[in-house]
């Protein structure tokens, strides 16, 4: 099918996303997100920047439609959205078969189409046995391993990537690597949470660049990572 890059896929405006935290005792409610806005469209490579704690990964939540903003609008179409992040995902003690069998049923596949698709996320995987294994024995490569080899097979309309592709060894991150750009070349949509900047560069056309909760600036990846290092520039902190 033709793709439309015209075709919004989520549409958010203005979101905010705030949390309770006993930690922080003046206030109860702080915003992790505070002013927001982005418009996916169909086939974009997306990559998001900002230092730490300025808020990508709650973003991708709300992408995601995990987590629901507490202002603002999100609009999505109907796409499925999967966000491969290790915080999140898997239920421990299934095995890495059952695991991603529920996470096929949960984008929106059959259960026959997933059956099909299991020797590939298999082999795509290089789990061997361990793949009938609860994940709760996996270290943090394998379960990046198993929820990258589900998302390459059963490609999701968004495809939503919180810093994972770092926990691979060099010759997995290779791998996922070729297989993400050989899905975006069939016009798959991909946002990419990464403070690995050469990672973003190969993979990323446009640039997202988020602080302290508020979308600074968006567009070509070159002027974003331009302006970007420009405002690092300015605020570093003289040795
Ligand atoms: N569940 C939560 N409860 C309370 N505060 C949270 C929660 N999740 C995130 N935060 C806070 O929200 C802010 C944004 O967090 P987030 O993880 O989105 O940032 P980030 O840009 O992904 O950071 P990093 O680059 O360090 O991974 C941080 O101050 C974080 O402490």
């Amino acid at each position: 099918m033709p793709v439309d890059p015209n075709e919004i896929l989520v549409e958010l405006r203005n979101v905010g996303v705030a949390f309770s935290s006993q930690r922080r005792m003046n206030e109860n409610r702080f915003w992790a997100l505070e002013d927001v806005d982005l418009t996916l469209r169909r086939g974009q490579r997306l990559g998001v920047i900002g230092r730490n704690g300025a808020g990508k990964s709650t973003l991708l939540r709300v992408i995601a439609g995990i987590l629901a903003p507490d202002r603002g609008t999100v609009r999505r179409g109907p796409v499925s959205c999967q966000l491969l992040s290790l915080a999140l995902g898997f239920t421990p003690h299934l095995s890495g078969r059952d695991n991603a069998i529920l996470s096929g049923l949960m984008l929106g596949l059959r259960r026959r189409e997933i059956t099909a698709r299991l020797p590939a996320i298999r082999e795509f995987s290089e789990l061997g046995d361990f793949f009938e294994q609860p994940i709760a024995a996996y270290s943090s490569g394998m379960m990046m391993r198993l929820a990258f080899s589900v998302a390459i097979q059963v490609e999701p309309d968004v495809l939503l990537i919180d810093e994972v592709l770092a926990v691979g060894d060099a010759e997995f991150q290779q791998k996922s690597g070729a297989a993400l750009r050989a899905r975006m070349g069939e016009g798959h949509t991909v946002v990419l949470v990464s403070h690995d900047e050469n990672q973003i560069a190969s993979l990323c056309d446009r640039v997202l660049w988020v602080e302290h909760g508020k979308s600074v600036l968006e567009g070509d990846r070159d002027e974003v990572f331009e302006a970007y290092h420009r405002d690092l520039h300015l605020t570093a902190v003289p040795a």
